[in-house]
């Protein structure tokens, strides 16, 4: 059982052989980090600092030199100085020339200076080739092993080779590399740290959104018409019924919105037969707040059974115990499916029958199963072995254009075919 769960799990083969050496310009906060974490990885670490006699606190097993010094000892030169102190680097470019510069820096505000600090650094030090990596990885992170939840590493450099020796150093670090494409992309890599505001706030006004609407669509349905037709007066409901029903509803919309744009990407990566062109702005951003939609529709569909549990248990008591297992294990295509398939229970047979309709208004679960069921579908297409299998190529990097074949061609048309059914 031991000796299989190390299969299981190439990093650590990988980090028992010994790794090659890599110079760290900056003993700061970041650069010892990063030493701390390589030196797990078997790498060998030689400081570049300002003051090589005065820096305390490295890691234990790195040696260190001046920047000029440490430069000559390896071809890979990671740089964790901010980019306000760049200028010395200047002065090195004869020692640099030909080296791998990986550039981590971030800065304080979007767009704070007119080029990425990546070809501000290429600009400065011309001879070398420029790696942008690391940046949307947090110090601290790095040493405390909290990885887990944000193992991708955005990668862009114009050189495909220097690319490639640092995309090799993020994988025997344990973590994802994400081709990004040339320096160009720097500079919206150097931006994607300082979006972590604006990714809560898509989610937030969506939610707003969904709920204004969804609570004036009860609010019709369940107290006006039953005033209207029969003078009954049910504004009691409110105060727990209709949040009970605005809640779940918000919850599985916004489950269905997190793995929407995923779905999106397929059809579009399908439809391209290559994963290096950019998504748009639109998708690239939706793609980011995802973790962000899922905790809020959580929070939703936490509300939800909080306040099932709190009024008199009239309904369905047996799915408490049944879905209360689902709502603590994964947060996946699995809740997805069952909280699709909740709700098309809890409709039953009154699922869209004539007589529930209300002013020709549909109950306001059968709107909310609108978007989990057309992303369901098209996930399970998706997952069909034939289109799967050019999917996953394309994701390891395979392109159609290059290497045109006849399953190519068949493909191109079936993803068109799909692209139209969205
Ligand atoms: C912020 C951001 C920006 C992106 N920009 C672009 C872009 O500009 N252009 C572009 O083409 N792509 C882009 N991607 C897409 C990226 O390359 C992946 O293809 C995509 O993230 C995978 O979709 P997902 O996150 O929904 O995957 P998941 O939900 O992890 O996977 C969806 C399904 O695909 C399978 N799968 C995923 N990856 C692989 C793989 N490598 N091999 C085999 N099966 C796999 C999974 O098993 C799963 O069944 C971007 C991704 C992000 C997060
Ligand atoms: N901290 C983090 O979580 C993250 C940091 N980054 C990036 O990493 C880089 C380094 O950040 P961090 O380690 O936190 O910063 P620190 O301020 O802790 O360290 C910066 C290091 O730069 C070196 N340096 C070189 N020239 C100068 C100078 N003129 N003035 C001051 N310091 C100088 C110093 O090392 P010495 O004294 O040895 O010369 C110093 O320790 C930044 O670009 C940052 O954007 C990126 C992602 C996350
Ligand atoms: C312990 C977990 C859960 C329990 C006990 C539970 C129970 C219930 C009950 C009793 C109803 C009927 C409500 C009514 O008659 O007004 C209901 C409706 C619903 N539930 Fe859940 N549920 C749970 C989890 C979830 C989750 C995780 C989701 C989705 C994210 C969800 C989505 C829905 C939806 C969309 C409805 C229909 C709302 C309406 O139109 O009234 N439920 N649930
Ligand atoms: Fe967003």
């Amino acid at each position: 059982m031991e000796k299989t769960s190390t299969d299981a799990f190439p990093s650590i083969i990988y980090s028992s052989e010994k790794q090659e050496t890599v110079c760290i310009f900056g003993t700061g906060d970041f650069g010892r980090s990063l030493a701390f974490k390589m030196l797990q990885c078997n790498y060998s670490i030689v400081f570049g600092s300002r003051n090589p006699q005065k820096s305390s606190l490295l890691p234990h097993g790195a040696e260190i030199f001046s920047y000029s010094e440490a430069a000559q000892k390896s071809d890979i030169i990671i740089i964790a100085v901010h980019r306000e102190h760049y200028d010395f680097l200047k002065e090195l470019t004869e020692v640099l020339k030909g080296k791998i510069l990986v550039d981590i820096s971030n800065n304080l505000k979007i767009n704070q200076y007119p080029e990425s600090n990546a070809e501000y650094l290429a600009h400065l030090v011309p001879g070398a080739h420029i790696v942008k990596a690391f940046n949307t990885i947090s110090a601290w992170a790095l040493q405390s092993g909290t990885l887990d939840a944000n193992r991708q590493v955005f990668v862009c450099g114009n050189d495909s080779h220097a690319k490639q020796r640092v995309m090799d150093i993020v994988r025997t670090l344990g973590l994802t590399p994400l081709d990004q494409g040339s320096l160009m992309a720097a500079k919206e890599i150097e931006n994607y740290p300082l979006q972590l505001f604006p990714m809560w706030k898509f989610p937030f006004y969506l939610s707003a959104i969904l709920c204004v609407f969804f609570f004036f669509y009860c609010v019709i349905r369940d107290i006006i018409y039953p005033y209207v037709n029969s003078k009954k007066d049910i504004t009691f409901r409110l105060a727990i019924s209709i949040p009970n029903r605005i809640f779940p509803i918000a919850a599985l919309t916004l489950l269905a919105l997190v793995y929407l744009p995923g779905v999106i990407a397929a059809i579009l990566q399908l439809y391209r037969g290559t994963k290096y062109r950019r998504f748009p702005d639109w998708l690239d951003h939706w793609m980011l707040c995802r973790k962000q939609l899922g905790l809020v529709a959580l929070g939703f569909a936490f509300l939800h059974v909080l306040y099932t549990l709190v009024i008199p248990i009239r309904y369905y008591v047996r799915w408490t115990l049944k879905n209360r297992t689902i709502t603590q294990s994964k947060l996946g295509y699995l809740t997805l499916i069952l909280c699709t398939a909740h709700t098309l229970v809890y409709g039953g047979k009154r699922f869209l029958s004539p007589a529930s309709l209300i002013w020709y208004l549909p109950s306001a679960y059968v709107i909310a199963l609108i978007i989990p069921c057309t992303v369901l579908v098209i996930k399970f297409i998706l997952i069909l072995p034939c289109i799967d299998k050019t999917l996953t190529r394309i994701r390891q990097g395979w392109e159609r254009n290059s290497k045109p074949t006849s399953d190519g061609q068949y493909l191109k048309q079936s993803s068109i075919h799909l692209d139209s059914q969205l």
